[in-house]
C-alpha cells in the first residue's frame, strides 16, 4: 500500500488480515542531523527536507520551503477513536512529527492485563495489540509517503507494565515512558512491585532498543508550587536514569523528561533556564526530551503558543534532542486536529526560526544564571544525601519526600507518602525458586537455564527454538472481544462521510459535526456568555457549549468561544467548486516578464470609485503586478470604457485590468460587453488580454461577458500575474 497526497488513507486496507501484519523494524530512529543548504539559507540545527509535506503559510514568500529542525518532534494523538487518529498521524507527519505519542485510555495503569480488540477509550486510546499493530501499520506507509522514519510510542507502567513492555516489543513501537515513579507516586502501585516490574520493562526496552522517556515532568505538573519542586526532578531523573542503564537500557535511548515547571506571568525564563541548565550539566550524557508544562494551560490557546514558543527558546539557549509539543487546546478539551497541526507548526517555525542561536549569544559565565544553577544542584545533591541517610528511596518515599510543595531543603510536609508494604499489588513479588526457569529472551534477573543447558544461558529461548520475539507467527493475535464496542460497529456509522459522499465539519472524529464559533459581545462576561449560548443555538446548532472566555474589558467587551454540533450532512456532488487558480512561483514570472516585457493599462470603469482594490494587484507593496517586472499605466477612476483601449493603443499595452465593483443592474457586466466590443471595434481585441476584477467578478461570467479572464475577492497579484504569462504564451504560439 503506497499513499498519494491527493488520496485518503483506507482504514479497510490496514485493518484487512492485520492478524498477519509484522512491523517493519524495532528499535528508535533519531534524525539525520545535517546542515541543510535551501535556496539562500543556511540551516545549522537541521535535518533533511521530507519529500510530502505541507510547509508554514509564510513559506510562500519563500518558493515552499520547509527546512526540517534537528529535534525529532513529538505529537500526542488519542481522541479515544484509533481509526479517526491515524487520519491525524497523517495530517502531523505532513507538518513534521516524527514521533507520535499515544495517550493510554483513563485510569489503564490499573488493568492487571493486558485489553484486546479495539473498544473506545475515553481521555486516550486502550492501548491494545490490535490496535498497535493498527497504527504502526499505518506509520509505516505514512512514513514512506513523508519519506522520514516515525517513532511510535506509549507508555509502559501500571500493574501490568511487563506484559505492555512485551506486547510493545513484539509490535515494533519505538519508544515509551518507563519510570517506576510515576507508579508508586501518581497511582498508589506498591513500590517493591513497582521496581521490580520496571526491571523486567526496562530490560525488554533495552532488548527492542525502544527509547525511554521518564517522569519526571509529572512532579512540576502536580506540586503546588512547581518552581520549588526543581532540585526533587534532578533527583527522580537521576533515580530512572541510573536504574534504567543498570538494566541495559543504552545511554542514548534514555531520555530525561525536562519540562520547565513555572510559566508566565511567572517570570518564566529567570526560573526555567538556570534549571534546564542545571540538568544538562548534570545528566548531560543522557538525552533530553523538553516540554513545554501544561500545569499552566488554561483555555486560550493563543497564551498555551506562547508558553511553548518560550519553552522552544529555552530549547534553543541550552539543547533537546526531543521537542514535544502540546496541543495549545489541551486546556480546554482532549486534543483535536487542528491543535496537533499548530503545536507542531509552532515548533517547527520556532526552532527554525532560532536555528543556530549560540553562534551569537551566550549563556553568562558568571551572576544570576550561574549562581541559581549551582543553588538547584546543591539542593539535589543534599535531597540524595538524605534519602541515602534515611535508607534509600522505599523509605524517602514513605515519609513523602517527593512532591512536597517546599522548596528542599525546607518541607511543608505535603509529599505525596506511599507504604512500603502498601499500593496496589502489595505482597505480590514473590522469590524466584532455585530451579526457576523461563526459556524467554530478555527476561530481568535470576533464571536458571544451565540446569537444562550450559550454552543457552545468554539465549535462554533458544531452549524452546525462540519465543514470540524471535517467532512473531507465536503471538497470539484477538481480533474483536466486544460486539458492541469495536471498530467495526464505529467503520459502519461513518462510512457515508468516507464512501458516501458527504461531508460534515469535524474536530476528532470523522464527521462528527462540532464546530466552534468565536465571539464578541459589547457587556460584561456573564451576560456574553448567555448571548452566545443563545447565539449558538439560533445558529442551529446543538450541543453548545461555552470553551473559552476572555474579558477585554469588564463593562464593555467579552469574547466568547462556544462549541457546538452541526446536524446537516453536506452532499459534496451538490458543492460549487472554487476555480483553481494556478499560480506560477515569482522567479518564474519575473523571469518570464525580464524575456518578454509586459505593458498594462489600468483603472476602475465607468462611474466607479473604488481604487484600492486594484492598487492592492497593481502596487509593488502589497505583491502587486509591479512585483514582477510589469510597467502599467494607471487611469484612475471613472474611467470611460473607451479611454481603456485608446490608452492601451496609444501605450503599446498588451493587458487592460478594469476594475468594476459596482454591480447594481448587473452595470460590471455591461462594461466588459462594453469594452470587449470596442476593442473589437478598433481592431485590436485579439493582440489585447482583457482582465475584469472586482468583489463580485467571477471568472466564469467575466469570461461569458468576453473577458479573457475574471477575478474576484481574495485576489493577489500573482495570480493575475501568472494568468498574464499564461495567456501571453497561447497568444504568441497562436502568432
Ligand atoms: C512516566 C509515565 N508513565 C505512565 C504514564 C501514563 O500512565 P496512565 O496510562 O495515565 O496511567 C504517564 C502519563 N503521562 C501523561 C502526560 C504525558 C506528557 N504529555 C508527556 O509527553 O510526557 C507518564 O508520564
Amino acid at each position: 500500500m503506497n499513499l498519494k497526497p491527493n488520496e485518503k488513507l483506507n482504514i479497510h486496507e490496514i485493518l484487512k488480515d492485520l492478524r498477519h501484519y509484522q512491523p517493519q523494524k524495532r528499535g528508535w530512529v533519531w534524525r539525520d542531523q545535517t546542515p541543510q543548504q535551501i535556496r539562500d539559507f543556511t540551516y545549522v540545527q537541521a535535518s533533511p527536507s521530507l519529500q510530502n509535506y505541507v510547509p508554514l503559510p509564510s513559506a510562500r514568500h519563500l518558493g515552499n520551503i520547509d527546512p526540517q529542525p534537528s529535534e525529532v518532534i513529538t505529537t500526542e494523538i488519542a481522541s479515544g477513536r484509533f481509526e479517526d487518529d491515524i487520519r491525524r498521524m497523517r495530517m502531523a507527519a505532513y507538518h513534521g512529527a516524527d514521533h507520535i505519542m499515544v495517550i493510554r485510555t483513563a485510569g489503564q495503569s490499573h488493568f492487571d492485563g493486558l485489553l484486546e480488540g479495539t473498544p473506545q477509550g475515553i481521555g486516550g486510546i486502550p492501548i491494545t495489540r490490535k490496535q498497535v499493530r493498527a497504527q504502526r501499520r499505518a506509520l509505516d506507509i505514512i512514513e514512506e509517503e513523508v519519506g522520514r522514519p516515525i517513532n511510535y510510542h506509549s507508555y509502559v507502567s501500571g500493574v501490568a507494565g511487563p506484559e505492555i513492555a512485551l506486547l510493545f516489543a513484539e509490535e515494533g513501537v519505538n519508544g515509551a515512558h518507563q519510570d517506576p515513579q510515576y507508579n508508586i507516586l501518581y497511582r498508589n502501585i506498591n513500590m517493591v512491585r513497582s521496581f521490580v516490574d520496571a526491571a523486567e520493562s526496562k530490560q525488554i526496552m533495552a532488548y527492542a532498543s525502544m527509547a525511554q522517556i521518564d517522569g519526571a515532568h509529572n512532579a512540576n505538573a502536580t506540586a503546588r508550587d512547581a518552581w520549588k519542586v526543581m532540585p526533587e526532578l534532578l533527583v527522580q531523573h537521576i533515580i530512572n536514569s541510573k536504574f534504567s542503564e543498570k538494566v541495559g537500557i543504552k545511554k542514548e535511548n534514555i531520555c530525561l523528561s525536562t519540562v520547565p515547571p513555572a510559566a508566565s506571568p511567572t517570570p518564566d525564563l529567570k526560573l526555567n533556564l538556570p534549571y534546564a541548565v542545571a540538568l544538562r550539566e548534570f545528566l548531560g550524557d543522557y538525552k533530553m526530551r523538553a516540554q513545554m508544562n501544561t500545569k499552566y494551560m488554561d483555555s486560550s490557546t493563543r497564551e498555551a503558543t506562547v508558553t511553548h514558543v518560550l519553552n522552544l527558546l529555552i530549547t534553543r539557549l541550552t539543547s533537546a534532542d526531543i521537542q514535544s509539543t502540546i496541543t495549545p487546546d489541551e486546556g480546554r478539551n482532549v486534543p483535536w486536529h487542528i491543535y496537533n497541526i499548530e503545536a507542531l507548526d509552532t515548533a517547527k517555525q520556532a526552532l527554525i526560526g532560532m536555528d543556530d542561536l549560540l553562534s551569537m549569544v551566550n549563556l553568562k559565565n558568571d551572576g544570576y544564571l550561574q549562581d541559581k544553577k549551582r543553588e538547584i544542584q546543591e539542593r539535589a545533591i543534599l535531597m540524595m544525601e538524605e534519602i541515602i541517610e534515611m535508607g534509600g528511596y522505599f523509605n524517602a518515599v514513605e515519609a513523602g519526600m517527593f512532591v512536597d510543595s517546599g522548596e528542599y531543603p525546607q518541607r511543608n510536609g505535603d509529599g505525596i507518602s506511599r507504604e512500603i508494604n502498601g499500593g496496589v499489588g502489595n505482597g505480590t513479588v514473590i522469590e524466584r525458586d532455585q530451579d526457576y526457569m523461563a526459556p524467554v529472551t530478555a527476561h530481568y534477573g535470576y533464571n536458571n537455564i544451565a540446569q537444562y543447558d550450559k550454552n543457552a544461558i545468554d539465549d535462554p529461548s533458544s531452549l524452546i527454538d525462540g519465543c514470540t520475539l524471535e517467532h512473531p507467527e507465536m503471538i497470539q493475535f484477538i481480533d474483536e472481544l466486544d460486539e458492541t464496542d469495536n471498530v467495526y460497529l464505529r467503520l459502519e456509522k461513518s462510512e457515508k462521510y468516507r464512501t458516501g459522499g458527504l461531508l460534515r465539519p469535524e474536530v476528532q472524529w470523522l464527521g462528527d459535526g462540532t464546530v466552534t464559533v468565536d465571539l464578541f459581545f459589547a457587556t460584561d462576561e456573564r451576560t456574553a456568555e448567555a448571548a452566545a449560548l443563545v447565539t449558538g443555538e439560533k445558529m442551529n446548532l446543538t450541543d453548545v457549549e461555552v470553551i473559552h472566555k476572555e474579558v477585554l474589558h469588564p463593562s464593555e467587551g467579552t469574547r466568547i468561544q462556544i462549541k457546538g454540533t452541526f446536524n446537516v450532512d453536506i452532499k459534496i456532488d451538490e458543492l460549487e467548486l472554487p476555480e483553481v487558480v494556478e499560480a506560477h512561483s515569482e522567479e518564474d514570472i519575473i523571469q518570464y516578464i525580464k524575456d518578454h516585457p509586459i505593458n498594462v493599462v489600468a483603472g476602475t470603469a465607468g462611474n466607479d470609485e473604488h481604487s484600492v482594490g486594484i492598487r492592492e494587484v497593481l502596487d509593488i507593496k502589497h505583491g502587486g503586478i509591479e512585483k514582477y517586472g510589469m510597467k502599467y499605466t494607471y487611469l484612475g477612476t471613472s474611467v470611460p470604457i473607451e479611454k481603456f483601449v485608446d490608452a492601451a493603443i496609444e501605450t503599446r499595452s498588451q493587458v487592460i485590468m478594469m476594475s468594476t465593483i459596482i454591480s447594481h443592474d448587473d452595470v460590471h457586466y455591461k462594461n466588459m460587453k462594453k469594452l470587449h466590443n470596442y476593442a473589437v471595434e478598433k481592431g485590436v481585441r485579439d493582440q489585447l488580454i482583457l482582465i475584469a476584477g472586482g468583489t463580485q467578478v467571477t471568472p466564469e461570467i467575466a469570461r461569458n461577458s468576453h473577458m479573457d479572464q475574471g477575478f474576484g475577492r481574495g485576489t493577489k497579484g500573482i495570480h493575475i500575474a501568472s494568468f498574464i504569462i499564461n495567456k501571453h504564451k497561447d497568444m504568441m504560439n497562436e502568432d
